[in-house]
């Protein structure tokens, strides 16, 4: 993964990138994304699983650039909702997706899920918890040199709010409440979400593999 203190993360998340950036920012490391390499062409995130997505995304690109390449899959897994949306996070609302339109979608099933948050818990501001969900995180890391990978996965557990709740990362953070921390996804610094997300204990897990401290 280390190669003139670069990490190459097979992204086209910006809100990723920041974070990876971020993290390995820490280590002394910079980090380069899809961004960098926009010649690629995308991989096809046909797994059935995030680790599957994740491990097809890093041997893909990382056997085209002939080098070690970092991937992440992840997305929300909401239980009322049967564990949807799942590795279809991303795709949730269909052609063109975008956060906004995801986050939407997310409401209005969840709404009918729960017939309109009718029984659920409210937050001292009144803004109501409509469903327990996790988001997920399976990391990815493949060498081409040896043809083999190093993986990790973490999770974080929360819900799912009816209203939107601060300014910060990205997807659906903003609708994510961390009961732990009593705090909305979105509301934290990208150092608080670090400690307690599924991608920074996805991280962690994998640095920890890989003795990188
Ligand atoms: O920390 C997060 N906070 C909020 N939302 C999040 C987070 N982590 C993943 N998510 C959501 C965003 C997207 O809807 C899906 C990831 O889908 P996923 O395919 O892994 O990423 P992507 O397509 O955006 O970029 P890429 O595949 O190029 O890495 O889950
Ligand atoms: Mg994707």
């Amino acid at each position: 993964m280390i190669r003139g203190g670069t990490v190459v993360v097979a992204t086209k998340n910006a809100g990723k990138v920041r974070e990876f950036a971020h993290a390995f920012g820490k280590l002394g490391m910079e980090v380069v994304s899809m961004f960098d390499y926009p010649n690629l062409p995308d991989v096809v995130e046909d797994g059935v699983t995030f680790a599957e997505n994740a491990r097809k995304k890093a041997r893909e690109v990382a056997v085209a650039l002939n080098m070690p390449v970092l991937a992440d899959d992840s997305g929300l897994e909401v239980a009322a909702l049967g564990g949807e949306p799942g590795v279809y996070s991303a795709r949730y609302s269909g052609e063109g997706a975008t956060d906004s339109r995801n986050n939407e979608k997310l409401l209005r099933e969840l709404a009918r899920a729960t017939n309109g948050g009718e029984a659920a818990e409210r937050l001292a501001d009144g803004t109501k918890l409509l469903g327990e969900a996790r988001f997920v995180c399976a990391l990815a890391l493949y060498d081409p040199a040896s043809a083999e990978f190093a993986e990790s996965e973490g999770d974080v557990p929360g819900f799912i709010m009816n209203q939107p709740k601060g300014e910060g990362g990205f997807g659906y953070d903003p609708l994510f409440w961390v009961t732990s921390e009593g705090k909305g996804m979105a509301e934290m610094t990208m150092e608080e979400k670090q400690a307690i997300s599924h991608r920074g204990r996805a991280l962690a897990g994998l640095l920890g593999k890989l003795d990188v401290r």
